[in-house]
């Protein structure tokens, strides 16, 4: 079976390198000295009642397009005017048709944190990831060499970026340093796009309950979202459920109706 990941990741490479020929690498670092100001993700989601990262999707390489139409300004402050802790913003082009536009566009409409979701593999992507006004980033271990991980987690905390380390199995558990804010766990296969909500609840045990812990994918009911907070999780990222409606703001909003917090 062809593994996606793997071709993401290959097709990341070329984009990363094309990036690092043609970037204006001053205006860049002028960005980064401008937007001091950063927001805690973890505090965020630690101090939520509903701790919902609802994120903008348009579309995903196993459903295809899940919203085409979907204006990213608008999402963006309704996400936060119906109750999400943080946003999450997939910026991949070819495989989730999102760009860093969407997160400069995004950024000025809200004041919670935004995690910049994309498949991150150098360290251009994190001063690109601060310019663009990132408060956090997502480091996928299964994406990246171990040594390579905690590198990159390095960096992105000297630049003020918060790391969300994002794995899905018991191999991936060594990837938990003191270098990452939070931890989440993927209930999606990246390699195959099996998505299974009872993986978190395997790790759960596992996973140090002394850090935020994220459940990631798959999550379309209030109920789960209790479950997983009984199993120590405070952050739950949802993107689909809310994003394959014509009005993912007020998806969100009914949802966090039904929690009933
Ligand atoms: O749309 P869902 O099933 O609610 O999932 C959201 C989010 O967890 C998912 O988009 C995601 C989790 N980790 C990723 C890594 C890369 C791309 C996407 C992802």
């Amino acid at each position: 079976m062809k593994d996606i990941l793997q071709e993401i990741i290959a097709a990341k490479r070329i984009a990363v390198e094309q990036l690092k020929r043609t970037a204006d690498r001053s205006a860049l670092e002028r960005k980064i000295d401008e937007n001091r100001s950063h927001r805690s993700m973890r505090e965020a989601l630690a101090a939520s009642t509903s701790g919902i990262i609802a994120e903008f999707k348009r579309r995903s390489p196993s459903k295809g397009w899940i919203n085409r139409e979907a204006d990213v300004r608008t999402v963006a402050s309704d996400y936060q005017a119906n109750g999400a802790a943080a946003l999450s913003i997939l910026t991949d082009t070819p495989y989730f048709g999102g760009s860093a536009e969407d997160l400069i566009a995004a950024r000025p409409q809200i004041d919670i944190p935004i995690l910049r979701k994309d498949f991150t593999i150098d360290e251009f992507q994190l001063y690109e990831s601060r310019a663009i006004g990132a408060d956090a980033v997502l480091l996928i271990a299964a994406a990246l060499p171990l040594a390579r991980c905690r590198e990159l987690a390095a960096t992105a905390h000297r630049l003020g970026l918060e790391v969300l380390l994002e794995i899905h199995s018991e191999k991936e558990l060594d990837y938990i340093s003191d270098e990452v804010d939070m931890i989440g766990v993927n209930n999606r296969n990246l390699g195959t796009f099996d998505t299974r909500v009872g993986n978190s609840f395997r790790l759960a045990g596992q996973l140090p309950q002394d850090r935020l812990l994220v459940s990631e994918s798959g999550i379309s009911d209030p109920e789960t979202v209790k479950k997983l907070r009984e199993a120590g999780f405070r952050g739950f990222l949802i993107g689909e459920n809310f994003m394959k409606t014509a009005d993912p703001g007020y998806g969100l909003d009914t949802f966090i109706k039904t929690l009933n917090l």
